[in-house]
């Protein structure tokens, strides 16, 4: 999307960039991305955390969702995306890390429809079963999700209808894969490198584009051409 426009029906020059975070439960998804906020100045919304937050709030929606997520079952899509949304559209920044999400491809086609941004790219933390499971069972955070019944239900959830939302986007070449196995700060180290040349590739093409504007070219041509022609001189003796 090329503003906040498209969203919200308000004239705005923005144009928001968003990176999808997906992984396995457990792969270190907030723990990343909470680097990624204090290194590239993103905004970072866990869709699980705006579903909990949501529970708290004396929502209409509150108890069932409540009961989906101890289920380790999906929140309807409408749900889910209008959340985000909103949260979007309540901050000021212009670059968003949304964790969590989409979880299947109903959540997907929903955020293209009522948000209508494209990812830039999906970021994926690749790890096996085991040491998420491992990682969950020692996280006591105060999840009621965090136990043994209702991870094996959201491993099947993740493998069954996250993993095809992964492919529809690896198919796109906009999958951007770590090994999240590895220490904290070793994930982090590939993941910068992801986010720095995207950073650069973004500064690179507002280069290219002002480059390439017929003006600015002929102007770059007649004053370079001398040089060039010394430079090819040069090359020939
Ligand atoms: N690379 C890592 N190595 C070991 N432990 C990790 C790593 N990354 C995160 N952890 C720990 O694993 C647990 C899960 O991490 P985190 O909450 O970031 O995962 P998540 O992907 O957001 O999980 P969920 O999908 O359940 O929200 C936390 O206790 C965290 O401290
Ligand atoms: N798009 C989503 C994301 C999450 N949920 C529900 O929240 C639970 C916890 O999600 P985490 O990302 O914090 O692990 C998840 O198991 C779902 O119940 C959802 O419905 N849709
Ligand atoms: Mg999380």
């Amino acid at each position: 999307m090329d503003s906040k426009q498209a969203m919200n029906g308000k004239p705005s020059n923005k144009k928001m960039k968003v990176v999808f975070v997906l992984g396995g439960p457990g792969s270190g998804k907030g723990t990343q991305c909470a680097k990624i906020v204090e290194h590239f100045g993103f905004t970072h919304f866990s869709a699980g955390d705006l579903l909990r937050a949501e529970t708290k709030s004396g929502s209409e929606y509150g108890t069932m969702i409540q009961n989906l997520m101890k289920e380790g079952k999906l929140v309807d899509s409408s749900i889910i995306v209008r959340l985000i949304q909103k949260a979007m559209l309540e901050n000021e920044n212009d670059k968003f890390l949304i964790d969590g999400f989409p979880r299947n491809e109903e959540n997907r086609i929903a955020f293209e429809k009522i948000v209508n941004i494209e990812p830039e790219f999906l970021l994926f933390l690749d790890c096996p079963e085991t040491e998420l499971e491992k990682r969950l069972l020692s996280r006591n955070q105060g999840r009621e999700d965090d136990n043994i019944e209702t991870i094996k239900k959201r491993f099947k959830v993740f493998m069954e209808s996250t993993l095809p939302v992964v492919s529809y986007y690896e198919q796109r070449g906009r999958v951007r894969k770590v090994n999240a196995a590895k220490a904290p700060e070793e994930v982090f180290e590939d993941i910068k490198a992801i986010f720095s040349s995207f950073q650069g590739n973004d500064i690179g093409y507002r280069q290219i584009a002002i480059e390439a504007k017929p003006e600015r070219s002929a102007s770059l041509i007649k004053c370079c051409l001398p040089f060039l022609c010394c430079l090819n001189m040069d090359q020939r003796k």
